[in-house]
Parts: structure tokens; sequence; C-alpha cells
């Protein structure tokens, strides 16, 4: 029974990163990352162009769909005005509890609240449980089949509002085919997609940038 990879991950921020210094802890990350184990946080690159689009559109209430170790969540939360919120959906147990030690080690906890378990069953929850009206911003990054149907609940859940922003990580690779499809084809989204490169390799993946219009 040793660690594992989100465990040794968290003890590099842990031994490595500032506590309260979200850009150490995101630097550190990257580190760990590129020299010692791959994981699949969104990296510096494509993580530099979710940082562009949060900073354009300054949301009050955010939402990510898919924590693992929290490293997007501390991209984003770090960038948001005072007084504003981002829950994240994480249905992986031993991914929330090393993700929540994470934010705890960015200092963002008051930015950020943590859900566990499945997006299917939260997202009809999200107005009567925190009191969520709409999202300004929705990071989609957890599994890969859940996209598409995860998006029509958010619609069919009056979460989205005209100008409400969904941004998608890897539309090319694992790649997410049926979600591209329908937010492409869809009169009531304007898209453009962000070529770019898997998280710390060579490989093409991308993000697809989705303006909901109502
Ligand atoms: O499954 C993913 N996320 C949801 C679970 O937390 C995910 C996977 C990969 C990836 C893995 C294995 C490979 F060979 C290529 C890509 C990358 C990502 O950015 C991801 O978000
Ligand atoms: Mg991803």
């Amino acid at each position: 029974t040793g660690s594992t990879r989100p465990q040794r991950l968290l003890r590099a921020v842990q031994k490595k990163a500032t506590q309260g210094d979200p850009q150490s802890v995101i630097a550190t990350i990257d580190h760990f990352c590129r020299h010692s184990e791959w994981a699949m946080n969104v990296g510096d690159e494509k993580g530099s162009i979710l940082d562009s689009v949060v900073t354009e559109l300054n949301p009050s209430s955010a939402l990510e769909l898919g924590t693992y170790c929290g490293y997007s969540t501390v991209r984003i939360a770090r960038l948001l005005p005072p007084g504003s919120k981002l829950i994240t959906l994480e249905f992986n147990p031993a991914y929330a509890a090393v993700a929540r030690q994470v934010i705890a080690w960015a200092g963002l906890n008051d930015k950020v609240q943590l859900v566990e378990g499945p997006s299917g069953d939260l997202i009809p929850q999200m107005k009567e449980l925190f009191g969520v009206q709409t999202f300004d911003f929705v990071f989609l990054d957890h599994w890969k089949d859940r996209y598409l149907p995860d998006t029509k609940l958010l619609e069919e859940c009056g979460l989205l509002r005209k100008g409400t922003v969904l941004l998608a990580d890897n539309v090319i690779c694992p790649g997410t085919p049926e979600y591209l499809e329908y937010i492409r084809n869809s009169s009531r989204y304007e898209s453009r997609y962000f070529k770019s490169h898997l998280e710390y390799t060579k490989v093409e993946d991308g993000l697809e940038k989705s303006v909901f219009l109502g």
C-alpha cells in the first residue's frame, strides 16, 4: 500500500509551494508533472488560455466539472474578483481529498466550494443547495462522455444565461466528439476552438469556448 499519484503531487505542493501563494502552487504542480510524473491537470499551456478567458469574463459565479487535484480550480479561483464563487464538482473521493488540501494550501477556501458526487445528480440541485441563479462561466474537464449530457442538463435547469461562457478541455485528446458535434451545430451557441497541446506533451489537444446565446 503505497501512495497514489495525486498524493505524491500534494506532497510536492506542501514541500515546495508557499502557503497562500496560488502562483507557487501552480508552478510546483507544473514542475512535478513535467519532471516527475505526468498528471491530467489542464497544464500551463492550456492553462494560459483558461486564464485569459476567465480574466476577460471576470465571472461572479463559476462552475467547474471535474476537480481532480485542484490545479485548474486554483487557476480559476485566483483570478476571481472578491465576493465571487467557484463551485467545483468531483466524483472521485480520493481526488476530492487531495484537491481540498491543494486549494487550502493556495489560500483559496473562501472562493471555492468543492462538492463530491456525480455531476448528473448535483447539477439539478445547484439552485436549492447553493443558492445559484445562473453561472457566468463553466469549465468542463470531467469524464468526457459527460460533457454533452451535463451541458443539456445545465440548459434544462435554467443555469445558463445569455452570454454564459462554456470552456471545454480535451476536445481533441481524449476527445469529446458528441459534445463538439452538438455545440458547433447548435444555433444556441457561438463556438471557437483554441488549438493547443495535451498537458505537458507535444500531442495536439485544444479548448472549445462556447457562448450560450439564450
Ligand atoms: O479523464 C480526464 N479527466 C476526467 C477525470 O478526472 C482527462 C484525461 C486525460 C488523458 C488521459 C490519458 C491520456 F493518455 C491522454 C489524456 C487528459 C485530461 O486533461 C483529462 O481531463
Ligand atoms: Mg482535462
